[in-house]
């Protein structure tokens, strides 16, 4: 049974299916601190949260059995996502539930600054029938510049449309193609900052876009300009905008994030008459909650599950049509890298990953995740290395990824060739899908062999004599040990040769050094394969 806790307050409804799923227990508690985290997290398989939870390294630390994270919403910023991807912790998000969501709360704070709703709420209630103070703008005809077109951003410059307003954007990764089809006109940040009339920022916070409006853009600022941000305290410079709005340079600012949330008691914009502020509420609707909730649990059932999912943040994203041609090999990677570390000995300084035929066409970095995996799993144990680490584990451990690509495969549709290089020998295995019979191993060093991956195999290298395949066959037997199928490779006859025996159980190791001490045999190995 898996255990999930859920550490911040998610809609019930998002969360029903884990908590309707047989093999998956949900503990709901709320509030804990790091220390209350740390004491029970070392019992779940997964943790879901949404921004209040901080979940650190020591944390991660403690949860010997996490498997997932789940973030129920976008920014991941409260995820020690370093911590996570060392340990094999998959994070996963839910991008697209609040989008809708976020961009409406953006237009409600856009409006309330522009018609000074909050100001004039508040005289009204106390008492005070107030018609002058709140003079407003429209927003028809003005310019709204953009920081940020990825989801949310693009929403809102849909929507401005609506408003009649002109919109200028910023972003890095937006195209020509895709700017006019939505409608808005490519600008610079220092384009926007002079001729917008209202500007909204839709980025994450990194080290780029930290203060990516500070001093020196206020410095050059339309005068009057009206600034929005419902994505991520710290992209604007909040001391910075203060003293911009009371320079007159900034008519008025709409907040829903701060760079420490909650903010200080006596943080500037909680008493600033021309500043509003929501306690980040972008991602607070029914709607959002219940679509984010639903997303992130869908995916945490299928990572419990050894499913294929999506979203993961610490892991490159596989696109549908890649995971289609990409997802039969995962087994047969993991299984040739398992299959090749246990047959070679010594420190692993290299793997050398070969594709060819068809996959040699597409982005097999997924695919080597998994045959990376195969090979350390052996090493360090297949709790500590999934796909999430293996690329990681390997490099802090100087070992050396080498990719090579054929387009030519001579006898398979698609071929895996892995090799591995040790401090104390080389080996290759390299293995196919056939249609209609899966999985198989079709060479092991320079020989053809046609092996089925899985359960107990002893590898053999002998030299090719009459009588040594009855005498290991012989000596197998009389141990109880039941041969189910043998392949034998070899290149000439009487020469070096190999034999792969599969057993219908492991094999003793006194049974092993018997069979190595037989004249004409080199060596011999269990492996296991499941
Ligand atoms: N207030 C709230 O409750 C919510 C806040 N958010 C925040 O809103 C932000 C945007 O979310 P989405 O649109 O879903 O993310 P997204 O990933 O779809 O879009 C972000 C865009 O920012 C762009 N970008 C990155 N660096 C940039 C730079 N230096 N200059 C200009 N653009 C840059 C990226 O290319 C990307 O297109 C995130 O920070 C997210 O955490 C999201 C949901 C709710
Ligand atoms: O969970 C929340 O309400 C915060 C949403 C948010 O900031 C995000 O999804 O990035």
């Amino acid at each position: 049974m898996f255990k999930v806790l859920v550490s911040d307050p998610i809609s019930d409804l998002g969360i029903q299916q884990l908590v309707d799923a047989s093999d998956i227990a949900v503990d709901k508690k709320p509030g804990l601190s790091e220390d209350e985290l740390v004491a029970i997290i070392g019992e779940y398989d997964a943790l879901l949260v949404r921004s209040q939870t901080r979940v650190t390294a020591k944390i991660m630390e403690a949860g010997k059995q996490l498997k997932v994270v789940g973030r129920a919403g976008v920014g991941v910023d409260n995820i020690d996502l370093d911590a996570a991807t060392q340990r094999g912790i998959i994070v996963i998000n839910a991008p697209d539930g609040n989008t809708i969501t976020t961009c409406e709360h953006t237009f409600a704070m856009m409006m309330a600054v522009a018609r000074h709703i909050p100001q004039a709420y508040m005289k009204t209630v106390n008492g005070t029938w107030d018609r002058k103070s709140f003079l407003g703008v429209e927003l028809r005809g003005k310019t709204l510049g953009v920081l940020g077109m990825g989801r949310i951003g693009s929403e809102v410059a849909k929507r401005a449309k609506a408003f009649d307003m002109e919109i200028i954007g910023y972003d890095p990764f937006m195209t020509e193609e895709r700017a006019e089809k939505i409608g808005v006109k490519l600008a610079s940040v220092d384009d926007i900052v002079r001729n917008a009339d209202f500007m909204t920022v839709h980025t994450p916070l990194t080290p780029e876009t930290r203060h990516m409006i500070g001093r020196a853009q206020f410095e050059v600022m339309k005068p009057g300009m009206r600034i929005v941000n419902c994505a991520r305290g710290g992209i604007i410079d909040e001391i910075a905008l203060v003293d911009a709005v009371d320079q007159g340079i900034v008519a008025g600012a709409a907040f829903d994030v701060f760079e420490v949330e909650p903010p200080a008691e006596d943080h500037p914009f909680l008493t600033h008459p021309k500043i509003i502020v929501t306690p980040h509420l972008g991602a607070s609707t029914i709607e959002a909650q219940e679509n984010v909730a639903i997303d992130v649990s869908e995916q945490v059932i299928h990572i419990l599950r050894n499913e294929p999912f999506i979203n993961a943040v610490n892991m490159p994203p596989i696109p549908a049509n890649l995971q289609s041609i990409l997802q039969p090999y995962f087994t047969l990677g993991e299984k040739l890298g398992s299959f090749i570390a246990q047959s070679t000995e010594g420190a692993v300084t290299e793997i050398v990953v070969g594709f060819s035929g068809e996959l040699a066409e597409v982005d097999t970095q997924p695919l080597t995740r998994h045959i990376v995996r195969g090979v350390l799993a052996h090493h360090l144990g297949t709790e500590q290395v999934n796909v999430v680490n293996s690329m990681h584990l390997a490099k802090v451990r100087d070992v050396n990824i080498v990719i090579q690509k054929s387009h030519a495969s001579k006898d398979f549709t698609n071929l895996v060739t892995v090799s591995l290089r040790t401090k104390k020998e080389e080996r290759i295995v390299a293995g196919t899908l056939l249609t209609g019979y899966g999985p198989r191993i079709v060479q092991i060093d320079k020989y053809p062999v046609d092996v089925t991956p899985e359960g107990n195999l002893i590898l053999i290298s002998h030299n090719d004599k009459p009588g040594i395949i009855g005498r290991v066959g012989t000596l197998l037997g009389n141990n109880d040990v039941n041969i189910a199928t043998m392949q034998v490779g070899r290149q000439l006859v009487g020469g070096s040769a190999i034999m792969v025996l599969r057993v219908d159980k492991g094999t003793p190791k006194e049974v092993l050094d018997q069979l190595i001490r037989m004249p004409e045999l080199n060596t011999a190995k269990e492996i296991t394969l499941f």
